[in-house]
């Protein structure tokens, strides 16, 4: 069910390199399908959003009104939790608030040598659409995750899309939004809502930035709209990478491994350690498990196609394998990990000791859990606050100060034959700034 690969195998390269994501061909299946399904909201707007959601998601909307939820719905939801589940909702909301207030960029300016003012102002995006999956499953804990930064950063207008299948809300997902100050909450959902955010319908007003994972028609749409709008990452399937040392009980570990399996077929989950017992014993608790489990079919399907239990050499080669695959979760669970995190190079997000299992990560511990995934830790970092911030630069040049400054300009234009680019520099040496003056 979960295959067993060993780092000293002289195949394992080739091994490791087959539990990729999925090949190119079907990538270019779904490209193709989202092309299409983008120029058709473009061209036939709302009429196509219905369409793709009555034949996508099987929900009965035949109006505009029928893709809306009022946000009068979001507070009744709210309301009408049970008071555990409410409890949790806004435990969770106040702890993701509290990590990334931190995040949050302020401008900054100073004087150079010559008096004049350089600086940076930081301004909130205007207008950003969230996307929160739903098609296998609902996830209230995105819409936090989505929201919480944006509302954070001062994003005035928050559009929250959620593919609703057959038409059914989750009141969770609805009550998170309430918490997290989303603006409006469309049910539409798929390569559909991606569109719909990036060039706008008759009900729907284009954003600047989409946001939030989904699966591998979303992440695709996200991926063609981008020019168009600015967009967070391009995430594929959920992936957790665990190094230890063999001292956690073999029960915790497999469920970490199952915790990401359970979100897709296409998971990976992967456990590197040196001690090939201990990677016995967790497979032998990943069989006692598994029946056990609600999603057992989409868990045993994701550790079939793209799980593995790898005997490395040591904790540092396993440290090497992780930086080479650069995994969106990685747990360090062994003895001293403030020492083995010194040589982690790229992860998403890092979980620290036996006890820090990721699926705290996941809903409450406080930071985001959008991550990049694929090996794109090398160079995305998970969704922050500043991802709802943008910077300009300031520049206010004195009238002694623009005289060392309006030197130099002049020189460099001219080295490159732009004649009115130098003009404009010296202009300002000799004059004052007002005609007349
Ligand atoms: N990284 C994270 O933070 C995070 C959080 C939660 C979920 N996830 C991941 O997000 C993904 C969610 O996927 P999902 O499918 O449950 O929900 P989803 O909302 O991403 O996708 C559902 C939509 O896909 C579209 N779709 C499905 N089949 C299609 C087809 N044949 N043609 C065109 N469109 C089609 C439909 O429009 C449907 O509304 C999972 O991979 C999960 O692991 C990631
Ligand atoms: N593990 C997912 C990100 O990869 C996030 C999530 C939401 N709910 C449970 N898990
Ligand atoms: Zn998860």
């Amino acid at each position: 069910m979960i295959r067993r690969l060993d780092s000293q195998d002289p195949a394992f390269a080739t091994q490791l390199a087959a539990l990729a994501p999925a090949g190119e061909s079907s990538a270019s299946a779904v490209a193709a399908r989202v092309a299409a399904i983008i120029a058709d909201v473009r061209e036939r707007g709302d009429a196509a959003l219905l369409d793709y959601t009555r034949e996508l998601d099987r929900a009965p909307v035949h109006q505009r009104s029928d893709i809306e939820v009022p946000l009068t719905r979001l507070q009744e939801a709210l309301d009408g939790l049970p008071a555990e589940q409410r409890g949790a909702l806004e435990t969770a909301a106040q702890r993701i608030r509290d990590y990334h207030e931190r995040q949050r960029q302020e401008g900054w300016q100073y004087h150079d040598a010559q008096g004049n003012l350089l600086g940076q102002r930081v301004t909130p995006l205007g207008r950003v659409g969230v996307y929160v999956p739903g098609g296998k499953a609902s996830y209230p804990s995105s819409v936090l995750m989505n929201a919480l930064p944006a509302s954070v950063a001062g994003v005035a207008d928050i559009t929250m899309v959620v593919p609703t299948p057959e038409g059914q809300l989750n009141e969770l997902v609805l009550a998170a939004a309430c918490l997290a100050g989303v603006s409006r909450v469309l049910t539409i959902g798929g390569a559909q809502a991606v569109a719909a955010l990036a060039y706008g319908t008759e009900t729907i007003v284009a954003v600047d930035k989409i946001v939030g994972p989904g699966n591998a028609y979303v992440a695709e749409a996200k991926r063609q709209v981008f020019g168009r709008v600015g967009i967070d990452m391009v995430a594929g399937p959920s992936e957790i990478l665990i190094i230890c040392d063999g001292g956690t009980d073999p029960d915790w570990i497999a469920m970490d491994l199952f915790s990401q399996a359970e979100h897709d077929e296409n998971a990976q989950s992967l456990l590197l350690c040196p001690d090939a017992d201990y990677l016995d014993r967790v497979e032998a608790a990943i069989h006692r498990l598994l029946p056990e489990m609600e999603r057992r079919d989409i868990i045993g399907k994701s550790l079939a196609a793209r799980g593995a239990l790898i005997r490395t050499r040591d904790l540092d080669e396993a440290v090497q394998l992780s930086n080479a695959l650069a995994p969106e979760h990685l747990e360090l669970s062994v003895e001293d990990p403030l020492t083995l995190v010194e040589g982690i190079q790229a992860a998403g997000a890092i979980f620290m000791g036996r006890y820090s299992a990721e699926a705290l990560g996941d809903y409450c511990a406080g930071p985001n859990h959008v991550l990049p995934t694929s090996g794109t830790a090398r160079f995305f970092s998970p969704l922050g606050v500043y991802d709802f911030q943008k910077r300009s630069s300031l520049i206010m040049c004195s009238a002694e100060g623009v005289r060392e400054l309006g030197a130099v300009a002049s020189i460099l234009a001219r080295g490159e034959s732009l004649t009115a680019h130098a003009r404009s520099a010296e202009m300002r040496l000799a004059k004052r700034s007002r005609a007349g003056d």
